[in-house]
């Protein structure tokens, strides 16, 4: 069995009193795009700065290709970090920038000049060399900033919001520029962010993470598809949360009563226990003919147009505190005020512990 590339191992953090980080483990595989994501405060840019050697957790290690690292300092551990603001030096031409990790490793001057160009050709910016950094667009200065991080071959990079200074058109097209460079390199990017999207588009793993703890975590469409926790399945895309008491659990088949009505579906909870329902926009349907679970009635309050579809917000008649978000065809010709069945079919009901 090879060993992970990175593995943090129980870690804690606290700052004061404060905790920020609750015994979080978790392992990188070489050659992977990790993506940590979860709103502000959850811990994402603490857990990044410990594998960065910025921060020493309070409690737990960190190893990098086996080696303990958890007090190792970010200049001697073999990781580097792009910040969001690039940190480029303004005096210092393309080349210069990008060249700098290895000046500081004392490499000369014509081995450096030759690597950076390779770097920055690697990112779509050969031609940039002479230029300076405020002579570049926003996606250029990006671009620089992860020549300089690869040029001096790290076994991680560690990204911190990398595309947040971006606008939403550029930061959507370096998503695919990033993924790119990142399979052309082969080296494990770890990267945070906020933007589901961003985690969906860019991920082989996902990284849930919560109030300093991850929620779940694994390939994006699995998490997406099946996620393992309520906080989860509304992070990660959004989801209708029906909430319920399991009333009869036999041969794998539970039923829950539910605000709509009672409910059969595959799995397995002991009778009594609370649970809740997740079922994602696309799977709810909208009218008389619908699929084979009815979850009542609605009275629609929102209907955006989106283009290919349109997303519709319906509170339940039986339970006004039930919203319902369906992703209905674009032709639908539903609007506020509208009275309407709405239903979903067994298959698609992710069923979570509450
Ligand atoms: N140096 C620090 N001193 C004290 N508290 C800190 C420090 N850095 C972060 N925190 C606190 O730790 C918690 C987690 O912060 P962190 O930056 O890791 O979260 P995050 O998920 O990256 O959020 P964001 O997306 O807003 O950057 C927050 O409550 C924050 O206020």
């Amino acid at each position: 069995m090879s060993a992970s590339l990175v593995d943090i191992s129980s870690v804690s953090h606290r700052f004061g009193q404060h905790p920020v980080l609750k015994d979080v483990s978790l392992k990188i595989e070489p050659g992977s795009y990790t993506i940590l994501l979860g709103p502000s405060g959850s811990g994402k840019t603490t857990l990044l700065s410990i594998l960065g050697g910025f921060v020493t957790p309070s409690e737990g290690k960190v190893f990098i290709r086996g080696e303990d690292c958890t007090a190792v300092p970010p200049a001697k551990r073999p990781t580097t970090t792009v910040f969001q603001d690039y940190a480029l030096f303004p005096h210092m031409s393309v080349g210069a920038n990008v060249g700098f990790g290895l000046r500081m490793q004392g490499v000369d001057a014509a081995t450096r000049a030759a690597r950076a160009r390779e770097a920055l050709a690697l990112v779509g910016l050969a031609t940039a060399f002479d230029k300076k950094p405020h002579q570049l667009s926003g996606g250029q200065r990006q671009r620089v900033a992860l020549a300089r991080a690869l040029v001096i071959e790290p076994a991680v990079l560690l990204l911190d919001e990398p595309l947040g200074a971006l606008d939403l058109k550029l930061r959507r097209q370096m998503q695919d520029e990033l993924k790119a460079i990142q399979k052309r390199v082969g080296t494990a990017f770890i990267h945070v962010t906020h933007d589901q999207e961003e985690a969906m588009a860019l991920a082989d793993h996902c990284v849930v993470m919560n109030d300093g703890r991850i929620e779940d975590e694994g390939p994006p469409e699995r998490v997406y598809a099946r996620p393992a926790t309520r906080f989860s399945a509304t992070f990660m895309g959004e989801s209708t949360i029906l909430s319920g008491t399991v009333t009869e659990a036999k041969n794998e088949t539970v039923t829950v009563a539910t605000p709509p009505g009672a409910i059969s579906l595959p799995g397995t909870s002991p009778v009594g226990a609370k649970i809740a329902l997740a079922i994602r926009p696309e799977h709810l349907v909208l009218g008389a003919t619908g699929g084979t679970i009815a979850l009542g009635t609605a009275t629609v309050s929102d209907v955006v147009f989106q283009g290919s579809f349109k997303r519709v917000l319906a509170a339940s008649t039986q339970d006004p505190a039930l919203q319902f978000i369906v992703k209905a065809p674009a032709a639908a010709t539903v609007q506020p005020g509208d009275t309407i069945a709405v239903s979903c079919n067994a298959g698609d009901i992710i069923l979570l512990t509450d």
